[in-house]
Parts: C-alpha cells; sequence; structure tokens
C-alpha cells in the first residue's frame, strides 16, 4: 500500500490538499488520477483538487494545481496564498518576500506573519493577458473581448475574457444570488470557442469599489473562492468602468473576501486570508 504525507488548507474555503514534494513522491503519471481520488468528499479527503508544492530551478518553490476532476490548472490564487503559507511557516523560505514558479510564470509573493504563523498573503499575480490569443477563445488573435454578445443556448450573454495564465469569461449580473452559476457556468466551461476550457465568473457591482462575486470553476464546479477569478473580475470590471484602475477594490465570495488592485503598470495585487485545516497520510 502506497502512501504520502499531505496538509489541507483553504483560502476563502477554496481547499485543496497539498503535497510537499521536497519530502514526499508522487509519480507523474499517477498525478491526475490521485488528484480527483484526493477529492472526493466521500472515499478521498474531500477538496477542490491537489496542490504540489515542488522545487523549482528558477524559484525557492513551483507550485502545480489539479482540479478536482483530475485536470492539471495554469494557475491558482487561493493555491498560491496556501504554498506561501506552507513554505514560510516549514522553513523552505525564511524571506516573507519570495518567488514561486507557476506553469503561468513566475509570482512575487509576500506573507504577513503573527507569532510565526502566516495569517495572511499578499501576490503579485503580474499582468493580465486580454487578447483572443491569449485568453484563449476563437476568434480574431489580437482582439480583445469586452462585453461582448456572445450566445449560450439560445440567449445572448455579455461576456468579458481575462487569462490570469489560466482562461476567466466574466459576465455581469444584477443580483448575484441569482446569477446561473450551476446552469450557466458548466455551458460556458466546456464551450467550442474556448480551446482550453474556461472558468466562468458572475458579478455584482455593489460599487466603483466593491463586487460581489460566484463561479463555477474549469474543472472543479462550483467553488467558495477563485482567487484568479477575483483578478479577472477586478480586471473586467475596469475594463467595463465600473472600478477604477489603481484602486483596492474588495471583492466578497462566498468564502470570504479578497482585496485587490489592478495597478497602472499593469499588475493585479491579490491579497486575503490563508488556513491550515489538517494534516494526515493518504493510502492508495
Ligand atoms: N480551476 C482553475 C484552477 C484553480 C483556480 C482557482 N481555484 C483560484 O484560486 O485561482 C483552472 O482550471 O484554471
Amino acid at each position: 500500500m502506497r502512501s504520502f504525507s499531505f496538509t489541507k488548507m483553504h483560502g476563502l474555503g477554496n481547499s485543496y490538499i497539498y503535497v510537499n514534494m521536497f519530502t514526499e513522491y508522487i509519480a507523474e503519471e499517477e498525478l491526475s488520477h490521485i488528484a480527483k481520488r484526493v477529492s472526493n468528499v466521500h472515499t478521498g479527503v474531500g477538496s477542490d483538487g491537489l496542490i504540489l508544492i515542488c522545487p523549482s530551478d528558477v524559484a525557492p518553490v513551483k507550485m502545480r494545481i489539479f482540479n478536482s476532476d483530475g485536470s492539471e490548472g495554469k494557475n491558482c490564487g487561493n493555491g498560491l496564498r496556501c504554498v506561501a503559507k506552507y513554505v514560510y511557516e516549514h522553513g523552505i523560505v525564511q524571506e516573507e518576500r519570495f518567488t514561486i514558479e507557476t506553469l503561468s510564470g513566475l509570482v512575487e509573493a509576500r506573507v504577513f506573519v503573527e507569532d510565526g504563523k502566516v495569517n495572511s498573503v499578499e501576490v503579485n499575480m503580474g499582468k493580465p493577458r486580454l487578447s483572443r490569443a491569449e485568453i484563449p477563445m476563437i476568434g480574431k488573435e489580437n482582439d480583445v473581448v469586452v462585453s461582448e454578445p456572445i450566445e449560450f443556448e439560445g440567449y445572448t450573454y455579455y461576456m468579458t475574457g481575462v487569462s490570469m495564465g489560466n482562461p476567466h469569461a466574466v459576465f455581469y449580473v444584477d443580483h448575484i444570488e441569482k446569477a446561473p452559476v450551476t446552469t450557466l457556468g458548466p455551458i460556458v466551461e466546456k464551450d467550442g470557442r474556448f480551446p482550453e476550457g474556461i472558468n466562468v465568473e458572475f458579478v455584482e457591482v455593489v460599487n466603483d469599489r466593491e463586487l460581489h462575486f460566484r463561479v463555477w470553476e474549469r474543472g472543479s464546479g462550483v467553488t467558495q473562492a477563485c482567487g484568479t477569478g477575483a483578478c479577472a473580475a477586478v480586471v473586467a470590471s475596469v475594463l467595463n468602468g465600473k472600478t477604477k484602475r489603481n484602486e483596492e477594490t474588495v471583492v466578497h465570495l462566498a468564502g470570504g473576501d479578497l482585496y485587490i488592485t489592478w495597478e497602472e503598470n499593469g499588475d493585479v495585487l491579490m491579497r486575503g486570508a490563508a488556513e491550515t485545516i489538517c494534516t494526515g497520510v493518504y493510502y492508495y
């Protein structure tokens, strides 16, 4: 019987099973299958997926993220905050500011520490990618997608497309509690116009500094929070003239709040909580 040690952590209720690959070993060909199994709330530990904390040649640590359907994502905002907390508290890094490698490039993390424990983390998520080619979405590759009319199942919606290293389709609603998260979400996620699939966000604008947010995640479905999605929502809201560049916006997600600024220099800063739930051994 094989096994590995894990730590379950969450960012605003978006929980993952974290495995320290500096000390544990899982064969590459097993990762997708294990992500599915370990995420199952009945026969596994229960989470939105699996995150590997790995050695890197270009940073102190590399993050890999697998959704609960076994697909590998290229970025994860809530995951990055938890990885930053883990590596600081476990002495893998000693500084309070450090870089983390992801499949979509390097990000910069800053941990806020009290009595040796990280209670919140700020991550510079880098610059959003806005062209159809970068989202990716079919169509003229250099076009941006801002409040673009798009038809699903006979109805027209207005989509803003943003990549934070992973793809996001942002839609605005008048009342967040009525957002079609579980009906429209899965349809958009798998639509053929998105060659890599897409995360689907619904946003209600409270004012020019405050958003309500719900998400249907590519590969995981409804989650309590999506860090990259919240960043995409803030970028989309600036592009649509609903919030302001260079001013901090609070995003109210089901699991809590994120504080996000799309800075004048193009970088997107995200700040929020990261928490450890438990540790254990997983047998497979
Ligand atoms: N489902 C996402 C990965 C997880 C992102 C999310 N949990 C976050 O906090 O950014 C994707 O396939 O692109």
